[in-house]
């Protein structure tokens, strides 16, 4: 198994998630945003969480741009895996590979904090380790995570069963608790919490952990 982890200027959460992955059993590349090819024989791309390019215009917006996004684009048309985190879902959207948009938080503030989750959705490669409607604890870093979307756009995530997480409490005012969803094909997802945060004891749990464990079961299996 093999995953390339893309790193723009501003990530920060590049190692963290190569951590991770590697913990589960996973390879890990980094690729540079000014790239215009993927390594070969990826399984799994990953954009981290950070503040690419200062999180300046919209965050995740000048990311987009970049080259890699490309190929990454490419990739997913393929039918390739993408995890988007954080700034990660912000450059998903910015790119059109998931709908809707990252807003600034309800509050106008940045919220770091672990919070709960209940899992909306075991179908994907990326949740099948979790129970449906179970609740989890993950921890949250942004100022943009309010999602928002058209009425159509979220009915039809609601209808296909594509909301792979929403919130308990719900911190930033997204639309229907959204804290991630899934492509229609169920191989690329965006998520604001952390679960690279939360993949070890030593940081406080072990939650986050089943996602990579869900991925690296899915690619065993195939
Ligand atoms: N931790 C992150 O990825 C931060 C995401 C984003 N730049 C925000 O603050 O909304």
């Amino acid at each position: 198994m093999k995953a390339g982890v893309v790193v723009f200027p501003g990530s920060n959460c590049d190692r963290d998630l190569a951590v991770a992955l590697r913990q589960v059993g996973f390879e890990v590349v980094p690729v540079w945003h000014k790239e215009t090819t993927l390594p070969d024989g990826l399984d799994l791309v990953g954009l981290p969480g950070g503040f690419s390019f200062g999180d300046y215009l919209r965050c995740g917006a000048i990311a987009a741009r970049s080259p890699i996004c490309r190929a990454v684009a490419a990739f997913a048309g393929r039918g390739g895996h993408v995890l988007g985190i954080c700034n990660g879902f912000q450059i998903l959207t910015e790119t059109g590979l998931l709908p809707g948009a990252l807003m600034r938080n309800q509050r106008i503030k940045y919220i770091c904090r672990p919070v709960p989750l209940i899992v909306g959705n075991t179908e994907s490669p990326f949740t099948s380790a979790y129970e449906q409607g179970e609740e989890i604890r993950i921890p949250i870093a942004h100022h943009d995570g309010n999602y928002s979307a058209d009425a159509e756009t979220l009915a039809r995530l609601r209808g296909e069963g594509r909301v792979a997480f929403t919130y308990a409490e719900n911190p930033n005012g997204s639309l229907l608790d959204i804290a991630g969803i899934v492509s229609n094909n169920g191989r690329v997802l965006g998520l604001m919490p952390h679960p690279e945060r939360a993949a070890d004891p030593a940081l406080g749990g072990t939650d986050g952990r089943r996602l990579f464990a869900s991925l690296a079961g899915s690619f065993a299996a195939a």
